[in-house]
């Protein structure tokens, strides 16, 4: 069977969860207690799709900011990057913008670029009036609670969607729910919602960047690395 090799990159300030998110995917655990990383960690796991393996060698940064210089090192030959901010604060969201403008300045060209807003069982301490005001579909019709419903995102990105980063998609995943198509692109409902300069600069990072495009099922929910049911977003 042939092999594929991916690799992936998470970056995002400190704390908001990137090594959860790692773990959720490769060990599928959470720990509350988790320490902060040093320098960079390394993981690998390896999934089957259809025909292929495909081995993602995944490089979790340190977002601390004496380790910032660092990053070029894991960004560099990444087929993606997955940026990740905290719902429940409003100052890693901005700082996710400098991550997307450096990517596209010093980034591999064709660097697959996913935005994962974590934490999404913290809803009810999300800023007011943000972008992250929208409730996923899935609350809102209570098939599940935020908890559960949406601890998939982190697993179903990487591994059933794995193939997506070899088709240059990006995921826009800021919040759930029902995903209307604008012209031949799909856009996250949320980002129908969002504030006007949240709005228009997402909308034209997505522009600017390369062969973009989105898919409803990427975008529908926020992340959750603390979720323990990972596949109750696949229906
Ligand atoms: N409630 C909740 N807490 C989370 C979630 N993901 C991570 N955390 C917690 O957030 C804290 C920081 O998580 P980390 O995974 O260490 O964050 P990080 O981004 O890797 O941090 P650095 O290694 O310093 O860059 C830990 O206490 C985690 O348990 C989540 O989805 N929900």
């Amino acid at each position: 069977m042939a092999l594929r090799e991916l690799k992936v990159c998470l970056l995002g300030d400190t704390g908001v969860g990137k090594s959860s998110i790692v773990w959720r995917f490769v060990e599928d655990s959470f720990d509350p207690n988790i320490n902060p990383t040093i320098g960079a960690s390394f993981m690998t796991k390896t999934v089957q799709y259809q025909n292929e393996l495909h081995k993602f060698l995944i490089w979790d940064t340190a977002g601390q900011e004496r380790f910032r210089a660092l990053a070029p090192m894991y960004y560099r030959g990444s087929a993606a990057a997955i940026i990740v901010y905290d719902i429940t604060k409003e100052e890693t969201f901005s700082t996710l913008k400098n991550w997307v403008r450096e990517l596209r300045q010093h980034g591999p060209p064709s660097i697959v670029v996913a935005i994962a807003g974590n934490k999404c069982d913290l809803t009810d301490v999300r800023p007011k009036n943000s972008i992250h005001r929208c409730q996923p579909a899935v609350w809102r019709q209570g098939l599940q609670t935020p908890k559960t419903a949406i601890g998939a995102k982190a697993k179903l990105l990487l591994t059933t969607r794995g193939p997506t980063l070899m088709k240059k998609q990006v995921v826009l995943d800021v919040a759930g729910g029902p995903v209307p198509a604008i012209g031949s692109r799909l856009v996250p409902w949320s980002l129908l919602h969002a504030e006007r300069t949240q709005r228009n600069w997402l909308l034209g990072t997505l522009g600017r960047l390369q062969q973009v495009f989105l898919t409803a099922d990427l975008c529908r929910g926020l992340w959750c690395a603390k979720g323990p049911h990972p596949w109750l977003l696949t229906s």
